[in-house]
């Protein structure tokens, strides 16, 4: 096969850190290439040096048989390199030919409505992708807008499309589609590097795997001839156990109380009269298909969002109208699903982030002004617990990678030693490695009688970590099941909907 990429000793540094370090990498023609690596192990910066986002310190990098210097993306896409970044950058309120064609119209005065939904229509039937290029962006799925951010690649004549990270923000049933296009530009021959943290996947439909670490390319190996053991142990240098062994344990008095809630957003009601208890002892995992109102709930049992009718208790305190601070106060630990928007100033250093719900008292302030020397001993001591990397108190969060930004929120709120802790998709884009530890502090926590509820969008993570598992659709629990008894079929059919007495 025809090599479409090759990225040959290509090092860039930023202050303090060499994130590609003499990097290598060969993409060939029609395969799908995945790049695997820990958190902060260079692969961001790697594919933004292919698409122009950064210029290397040295090295060089080939699009066929061009030599590729880019000043900026612009110049990456007319090479013909295309990105799908994590977090899209579409606009809303345009409809999907629009944004489609946006910045890629050929210089003409007036927009051509008709016809560009025509030209949409026939390049999505091109790549086979279902999509209505009339539809207002805003008004769809995370799936359906990836769908729009893959055209937009097409639109501008990519020969090489990058995804970094696709399938964090998806649903299971959204993965599954995007496969399928995967396959589909595979079988027409155009190659893909695809970033993902998530091994299955990639050993499902990667052809060929390249591992960094801490910056350099340490392998790139055949997928089918490894396996996901064996990917992890490279990835993080050591033996990785997959698995989470949870000791049995019984679950004490109520923290949290939830007695039929209802939450509204936007005029309508996201949760409809939820009930439920989160014990001492005890971790209960909240499973559901994104947009059935999980979110709302942990909202709202946070104090961010109001509930209309119903009670929530913490520890037999009734604190359903309490405010946020009165919250944390009372002993609630929060790890928001957004950490970028929710979670973290993103322009403020470590320090200041690792302090954010305590700067004000002691031992980080004083009379009104913060004390820098506990701050910065805190914050050093919590990068080490946590293995924030780099190890650098004043780096800026923004400059952090992804997965390190996570681990800065979750040091935050489990080092204040909550009652409760909520953590909303606590490992999502986290390594393996990552994962591994998080599980095991959710683990100590439930070992100290300590109270958590645990929404993810992951059924493994929800089926290995949790007590019990209540299933939440269309703003209602469906059930509420003994974790080790469910089955994944089971879970699967309370989340569409059907109850499991009708099946039976
Ligand atoms: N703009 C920047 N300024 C300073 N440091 C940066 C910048 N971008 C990345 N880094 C650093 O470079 C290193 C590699 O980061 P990168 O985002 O490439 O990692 P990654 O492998 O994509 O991680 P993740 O899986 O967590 O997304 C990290 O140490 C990160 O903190």
């Amino acid at each position: 096969m025809r090599t479409c990429l090759e990225v040959r000793d290509v090092t860039k540094s930023f202050p303090g850190v060499i994130a590609n370090d003499h990097v290598n990498l060969v993409v060939r023609e029609g395969e799908i290439h995945a790049i695997l690596g820990e958190n902060g192990a260079g692969k961001s910066t790697l594919v933004k040096l292919i698409y122009g986002l950064y210029k290397p310190d040295s090295g060089s990098v080939r699009l066929y048989d061009q030599e590729l210097n880019f000043a900026s993306p612009r110049q990456a896409i007319q090479a013909g390199i295309g990105m799908v970044h994590q977090h899209f950058m579409l606009i809303p309120a345009l409809t999907v030919a629009e944004n489609v064609v946006l910045g890629g119209e050929p210089g003409r005065i007036h927009y051509r409505r008709k016809e560009n939904i025509e030209l949409v229509r026939q390049l999505a039937k091109q790549y086979h992708m279902d999509i209505d290029p009339s539809a207002k962006v805003g008004d769809l799925t995370v799936g359906l807008q990836q769908r729009v951010e893959i055209l937009k690649v097409f639109y501008r004549k990519a020969k090489l499309l990058i995804l970094d990270e696709p399938t964090a923000m998806l649903t299971p049933q959204e993965v599954e589609e995007l496969i399928l296009v995967m396959e589909r530009l595979r079988s027409q021959g155009i190659p893909i590097i695809f970033i993902s943290h998530k091994l299955d996947e990639v050993k499902r439909i990667s052809d060929r795997v390249t591992v960094m670490r801490a910056g350099k390319t340490v392998s790139t190996v055949e997928t089918k001839s490894t396996t996901p053991q064996e990917l992890a142990n490279a990835m993080v240098g050591r033996e990785v156990v997959l698995h989470v062994s949870k000791p049995p344990q019984m679950p004490g008095e109520p923290v949290l109380e939830v007695e039929d809630i209802v939450v509204l957003s936007d005029h309508n009601e996201k949760v409809k009269g939820v009930s439920l208890q989160v014990r001492r002892g005890e971790i209960f995992g909240l499973a559901g298909i994104d947009g059935n109102g999980q979110f709302e709930l942990v909202e709202a049992i946070a104090g961010l969002m109001p509930c209309k009718s119903g009670h929530i208790r913490l520890l037999g305190q009734d604190i359903s109208s309490s405010s946020v601070q009165h919250r944390t106060k009372a002993g609630i630990a929060y790890i928001p699903q957004d950490r970028q928007l929710d979670g973290l100033v993103m322009d403020f250093e470590l320090t200041e982030n690792f302090v954010l719900r305590d700067f004000f008292k002691a031992p980080f302030a004083r009379v009104g002004q913060m004390k820098k020397g506990p701050i910065e001993e805190y914050a050093t001591r919590l990068s080490e617990a946590f293995d924030v990397r780099p190890r650098q108190i004043h780096a800026l969060a923004r400059n952090l990678s992804g997965g390190n930004q996570q681990k800065v929120i979750l040091a935050r709120e489990v080092s204040r030693n909550p009652e409760l802790l909520i953590a909303a998709q606590p490992t999502r884009g986290l390594d393996v490695g990552a994962i591994q530890f998080i599980h095991n502090k959710l683990l100590e926590l439930r070992a100290a009688g300590k109270a958590i509820l645990l929404v993810s969008l992951e059924l493994d993570e929800i089926m290995s970590l949790s007590d019990r598992i209540g299933v939440i659709y269309e703003g209602r629990l469906m059930a509420i099941l003994p974790g080790g008894e469910v089955t994944r079929e089971q879970l699967g059919l309370l989340m569409t909907g059907v109850k499991l007495e009708e099946e039976g």
